[in-house]
């Protein structure tokens, strides 16, 4: 995810790279290959000049936040904002372990990034003047589009936004592979299907109509698309779209509140 983002605010030129430092656990030929195809600055973990930051973006996985945290909270100040794109880790649980009155924001983007193209999640902290939210909004917009929320509806926010490139993915490897069965080359099938997502998201974007307006527009009576839609319900398509929507925001509550009860058995 720290790759997309990255890509993303390198080619918005909102940032120069050599302001953009980066960071891991371990992986230093990770950090060199970012250098050579962005020219961002790899710092090593212990090498990092904390008090020279604005903007700490957290990009690990989300068992890994504790430990992080730890080791970041004597070496930050109260106004450096942290910005976490971690899923399921609340505002709160990040204010707790920081044990001070910290700027902190979380943001949900997706992979699109890379292109420019992400719907990103913004939902400050507790301690986080608006200046800084408007900071860390316009680095978003860098990488698409942004929407301030609730925090309590991140959760849904990232089973769709977040995981959602998946399911297009994941519809995507059907579609190029039953395009290859019935003839066409992958290439070919890939393609078309591509093509014909990006049209329905334009057209979803750009024109007044309802998703139910714009399929039935698509659909004659005992038409192609008729038996087809068909066929999607009697697999139950629609549902399954829900479902995983469902099933993706509840692992997001899942890991907060995981982490919630580890706190307080620590504690
Ligand atoms: N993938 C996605 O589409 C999205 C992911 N997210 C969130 O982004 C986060 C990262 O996901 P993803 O990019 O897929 O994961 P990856 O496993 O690809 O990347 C995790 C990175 O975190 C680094 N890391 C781990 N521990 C530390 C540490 N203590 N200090 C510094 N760096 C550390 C790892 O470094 P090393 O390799 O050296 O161990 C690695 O570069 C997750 O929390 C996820 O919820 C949010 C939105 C979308
Ligand atoms: O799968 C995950 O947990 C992360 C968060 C959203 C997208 N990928």
């Amino acid at each position: 995810m720290a790759e997309a983002m990255i890509a993303g605010i390198v080619q918005s030129g909102t940032l120069s790279p050599k302001q953009i430092i980066v960071s891991n656990r371990s992986n230093h030929n990770r950090l060199q290959e970012l250098k050579v195809k962005y020219g961002i600055k790899p710092v090593n973990r212990d090498d990092l000049q904390h008090e020279d930051v604005d903007v700490f973006i957290l990009a690990m996985k989300p068992k890994d936040i504790e430990s992080v945290l730890t080791d970041l909270q004597p070496k930050i100040r109260s106004d450096q904002v942290l910005v976490s794109v971690l899923a399921g880790i609340s505002t709160s649980y990040m204010e707790e372990q920081l044990q001070q009155p910290q700027q902190v924001i979380r943001v949900m983007p997706n992979t699109s990034s890379t292109l420019r193209e992400s719907a990103t999640a913004i939902s400050p902290g507790n301690y986080t003047p608006f200046q800084q939210v408007k900071l860390v909004r316009s680095l978003m917009e860098s990488i698409g589009e942004t929407y301030i929320i609730d925090e309590e509806q991140m959760d849904v926010f990232t089973g769709i936004a977040g995981s959602g490139p998946a399911y297009f993915y994941n519809l995507m490897e059907h579609i190029e592979q039953v395009g290859h069965e019935q003839g066409l080359s992958k290439e070919m099938a890939r393609n078309i299907g591509a093509q014909t997502i990006l049209g329905a998201a334009k057209m979803m974007l750009e024109q007044e109509d309802t998703p139910t307006e714009l399929r039935e527009k698509v659909t004659s009576p005992n038409g192609t698309t008729a038996a087809g839609l068909d066929a999607l319900n009697a697999h139950g398509g629609g549902e399954a779209i829900s479902a995983a929507v469902i099933g993706a925001a509840r692992r997001s509550k899942q890991l907060s509140e995981q982490l919630q009860q580890q706190t307080i058995v620590h504690s």
